[in-house]
Parts: C-alpha cells; structure tokens; sequence
C-alpha cells in the first residue's frame, strides 16, 4: 500500500502504511554470514544481505574459518541490508534492537589486549582433536563417553568446544602464551561478535548467552555456570571465558564505529535453538528439524532436563531473561545431511548444481534400488557417537545408476533423522506426531516426501527457510518490549505438509536395512595422531606432558565422582 504524506506525495511504501519498531540479526552460518532485518511480531524478511565464507580444510578432517572475515563480512552485509530500507520507507534509526545466531561449538582464541585471533577458528565439524578424546576415553571407568553427561549434557566428542580449547592451549604457542601473560580470551562465535561489536580491547563484553555455554563441555545445566571441576579437567582458566548470560537481555550497545554503532544488543541464541524459537516451538512436546550441511533436531523439554538414554545431547533451548528459568531440549546432532550433497558435486561429480539437480534426478527413479549411503565422513554423531565410522555406498549391482546413489543421499538425511527420533521416542516415552522443518535443505520436496514416509509422520515445512534468523530476531525483541514471546507462542507459523504413504511394513523393513549400512560403517578409521603444519605444532602433538595432563585430570575427577557417590 502507498501512503501519501501531509504534501500529497507519496511517500516510500511502509508495509500496510504503518511504521513498525525494526530488529536486525547478525546470522553467522557454517557457510555463509548473513544481515536480515525483521518489523517486529513479523516472520518474513523486511530486508536481507549474505556473503559466503572462504572454506578451508588445511587437512582431512580439519575445518577452520577466518575470524577477522566473519567480522568484515557482518560489516558488508550490515550496510547492505541497511542500504535496502531506505526504498521500503526506513531508516537504519528505526532498527531498535539487534540480536545474533550463530553456528555452535565453533571455537576462537584471542589476545584481550591486541584484539588479534591467536590461530584459526576451529569449526564445530573439526575433528583435529580425535586422540585427545582417546587419551581422556582411555582414563574413563569402561572407556565411557558418557561420564560427564550428567553435569554437562554431552557425550565426549571432538565435536564439543573444550576439546578445541584444550588443542589449541596444547598446539599453539601464541595461544600458550597468551595464557601465561593472562591475555587470552577463548569463546564460541557469538562471543567473538559481541567482543569485537562493543568495543573490543577498549572494554568489550566477554560474554555468551547460555545455548552457547551449554556447547562447550565446560557448562554445568543444572547452574549454568562454568563448572570448576569440568575447566580444571580441561586446563582452561576461568578468566579466558565469557561471562555466562540469558539468550534475552540487554547486553550493551554496538561502539565499534560501524553503521551498526549505537544500536543495542539483546538477544543472542545458537542457531539451532533459535530455529527452535523461530518454529514457535515453545511448548514441552514440540520439535523442529533444521535441514542444512548438517541436521539438528531439538525437542522442548520445557523446564525438565531429560538425560537421555539414547545418544542424544541435552542442552538449553533459550532463556528468557536473566530472572526467567531455563528451557530444556533433547538434541539429534546429524554431521552430515545437506553436505553429502555437495559431496556428490564436488567428489563424485555426479551433479552440477544441488539445488536444481538433486531433486530432479533423484526423482526418476522410484527407490535407491536398495542402495544405502551412509555419510560418516567424520564419524557418527547422535545417536551413535562413533568417531570410528566412516562413509559408505553398499548394495551397488550392475544396475545401479547415480540416479540410485543421489536417491539413496537423500534417504540417508531421512534416516538419519529417523534414528534420532526413535531415540528420542524412547527417551521421552511419547512419539512425535509431526515434525516441524526448516533449512535451505527443506526446499526439496522429494527430501520432504521421503522424510515423512520414512518416519510416518506428517512433516510440516516453514515458509520461510532461515526459521534461526527469525528466532535471535523474537528474543532480542521480546527484550526490547517489541516482540511479545507469550503472543509469538500463539502466531500460527505458515507450512507446506507432507503426509506419509507408506506402510508401516515398508518402512520398516528399510530402516532394517539401514541400521545393517550403519552397522557396516562403523569401526572403519583408526584413530591418526593429529599431524600438524608447523614444526612447533608437530614437537607439541608428540609431547607427552598435555596428555598426561589431561590424564591425571581424570583420574581426579574419577576419584572425585566416586567419593560423591560414595
Ligand atoms: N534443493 C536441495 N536439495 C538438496 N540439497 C540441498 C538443496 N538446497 C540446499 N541443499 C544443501 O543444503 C545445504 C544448505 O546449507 P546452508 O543453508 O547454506 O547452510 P550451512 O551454513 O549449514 O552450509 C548445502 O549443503 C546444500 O548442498
Ligand atoms: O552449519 P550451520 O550453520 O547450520 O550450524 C551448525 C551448528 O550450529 C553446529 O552445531
């Protein structure tokens, strides 16, 4: 609608004629950066600007990102999407608040001084510090991945922010350094923006919000304070982490000299649970799968912190305030979805593009033709935890076309998916109904179809597909008293529904099937020592003193559980 203006001139077109309050949200992806900015209480994008990250993969298995592109990429895409809303009628005044989402677990070290990155950041999928994880696993009653579950919600996994942490004070002299002249700041993403966005080393806020925290294996879920016995198994000092704060309050305002200066802070979520929040899953029984490189299904646990006896991780899903209680989710973490398909492209060579070929090839045949594709390019994540596994295509017969193996790369996302939710079935004693998805991934609909034959369940799909964007942006507003959480919980998000047409009989005899595949990739990778590219790093990894280290932390924190219980 176009309003005239007191001169009888049209002025630019304001949705429905009427000034919203903005909200502008720093999306900082795997793969991409993106600046989205919101009207309040509004789910779809008023204006949106994205920058691909410059991958790189120093060696297999290793994945590090530039923390100095992330910041200049929010930069360049702040002015951009800023730049837009002068056509729509707006003004980068009316941005009343900013939240952030960030991609989990992802790990930088820097000089509190210099404001300088001590090394790369360790991406989540990194999986550098695999014999770090043998040596703890070796000191563990039964080699138990378990045995911190219970104060941190998580399982032993080079997947988890300590173990990066630990690598890093292990490996990298300037980070070591860094640490004996107390200079060192370690944080997940969102800590690195907030530093950087309120000053950095002229008084920046060290700070995380709590799904953040909960991430690291150093968080207690039940106090959601570091733990002290977790950072002293970890040799990571107190005072190199951020201050551990609630997803929605007001944690400061942008002095960074950047066109986001003066605008305040207040909402900051990891992107899946801010998925979670953005699918207006905010009721205990509610659950949302986000389909991207990886897969990520989180189930409301509402204020119960259900341990799960099934391979799943337990984790804060947001809190609402610094006063508010903590919401609870069980978790799926799935390494590998979205990312086999670029694997198909990129490897195989069997596609040109994933988003106009998969489904279309994958779509002309009418099963795999009992072809299995298990993704374990890094191992297993939930419900497995099996750093061992490895990829593997089996069932191949000389009828087997890359129609067959693009298919069967689909089905795998969808079984994946449906080994986590029987997990979470069993956990929670009460089966799933429907599932509610999102992710760039989700715009196959084929993916979708199979998704829900597979589970036998309905399958509902966002419209829009950045559901994590939308929900940093729902915090940080219900903080700044423009999005009402309690009215949000009542807004009916739009979907495409996807009903089952298989048996029960059908599915199941495939997913047999699949476990056999499963059960075929596991135990394939020894365990390499990580084999490093600078001369230091390689002195560092034969050391034996951080080893021993790690060891005789745990033989006191073994010592200590068994006087606890005794
Ligand atoms: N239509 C599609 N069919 C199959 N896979 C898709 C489709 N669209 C996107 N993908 C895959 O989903 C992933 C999208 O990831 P993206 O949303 O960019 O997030 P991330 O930051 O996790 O990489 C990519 O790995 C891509 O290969
Ligand atoms: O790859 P992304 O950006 O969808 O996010 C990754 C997850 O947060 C990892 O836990």
């Amino acid at each position: 609608m176009v309003v005239l203006n007191m001169d009888g001139v049209a002025d630019m077109p304001v949705r429905d004629g009427v000034k919203k309050p903005l909200v502008g949200v720093i999306d900082d992806g795997t793969k991409t950066v993106r600046f989205v900015i919101y009207e309040a209480e509004r789910s779809e994008e008023l204006a949106a600007y994205q920058l691909d990250k410059t991958e790189v993969q120093p060696q297999e298995g290793w994945y590090e990102q530039d923390p100095m592109e992330i910041l200049n990429h929010i930069r360049t895409c702040s002015e951009n999407a800023i730049g837009q809303l002068t056509e729509l009628g707006y003004s980068k005044e009316d941005i009343v608040t900013l939240g952030i989402t960030n991609q989990r677990e992802t790990t930088i070290a820097w000089d509190k001084f210099t404001g300088e990155p001590l090394h790369p950041a360790i991406a989540w999928n990194d999986i550098r510090t695999d014999s770090t994880v043998d040596a703890i696993l070796a000191k563990v009653p039964d080699r138990n991945k378990n045995y911190l579950k219970s104060i941190s919600g998580l399982p032993i996994s080079p997947y988890f922010s300590a173990l990066k942490m630990r690598w890093l004070k292990d490996n990298i002299k300037a980070v070591r350094r860094a640490s004996r002249d107390k200079r060192l700041l370690f944080g997940t993403v969102d800590s690195w923006i907030v530093w950087n966005l309120t000053g950095g080393p002229q008084g920046g806020l060290h700070i995380t919000d709590v799904t953040n925290a909960s991430r690291t294996l150093l968080m207690d879920l039940e106090t959601l304070n570091w733990d002290p016995m977790l950072c002293r198994l970890f040799g990571i000092h107190r005072d190199s982490l951020p201050q551990i704060r609630s997803s929605s309050e007001l944690y400061g305002v942008v002095k960074d000299g950047s066109i986001l200066d003066g605008i305040r802070l207040s909402g900051i979520l990891g992107n899946q649970q801010a998925a979670l929040v953005g699918q207006n899953c905010l009721l205990a029984g509610q659950a949302k799968n986000t389909y991207r490189s990886g897969c990520f299904l989180l189930y409301n646990t509402g204020q119960r912190r259900v341990q799960s006896t099934h391979g799943l991780i337990t984790t804060v899903a947001y809190k609402l305030g610094p006063d508010a209680p903590a919401v609870y989710a069980l978790e799926g973490s799935i390494a590998v979805a979205g990312g086999a398909m670029k694997f198909l492209r990129d490897n195989l060579k069997l596609i040109n593009d994933v988003v106009n070929e998969t489904e279309h090839i994958a779509g002309q045949v009418f099963s795999t033709g009992d072809v299995y594709f298990v993704p374990a390019f890094s191992g297993l994540y939930a419900p497995y935890w099996r750093k061992d596994a490895r990829g593997i295509i089996c069932g191949l017969t000389a009828f087997t076309t890359k129609n067959h193996i693009i298919r069967a790369a689909l089905e795998a996302v969808c079984f994946q998916t449906r080994d986590i939710l029987e997990a979470m079935n069993k956990d929670c004693g009460m089966p799933l109904s429907k599932l509610h998805v999102d992710g760039k991934m989700s715009s196959n609909d084929l993916l979708m179809q199979i998704q829900a034959d597979l589970t036998g369940i309905p399958v509902l799909r966002a419209h829009s597909w950045d559901m994590g964007a939308l929900g940093a942006a729902v915090v940080a507003g219900h903080c700044a008293g423009v999005w009402g959480v309690e009215r949000w919980r009542h807004h009916a998000t739009p979907a495409d529904t996807f009903l089952p047409t298989t048996t029960d009989d059908d599915r199941n005899v495939r997913y047999t099937k699949w476990k056999m595949a499963v059960q075929r990739s596991l135990g394939w990778a020894t365990t390499k020592k990580s084999i490093t590219m600078t001369e230091e790093r390689y002195k560092l990894l034969a050391s034996i003193p951080a080893t021993l280290y790690i060891m005789g932390s745990f033989a006191m924190l073994v010592v200590s559980k068994m006087l606890k219980n005794s």
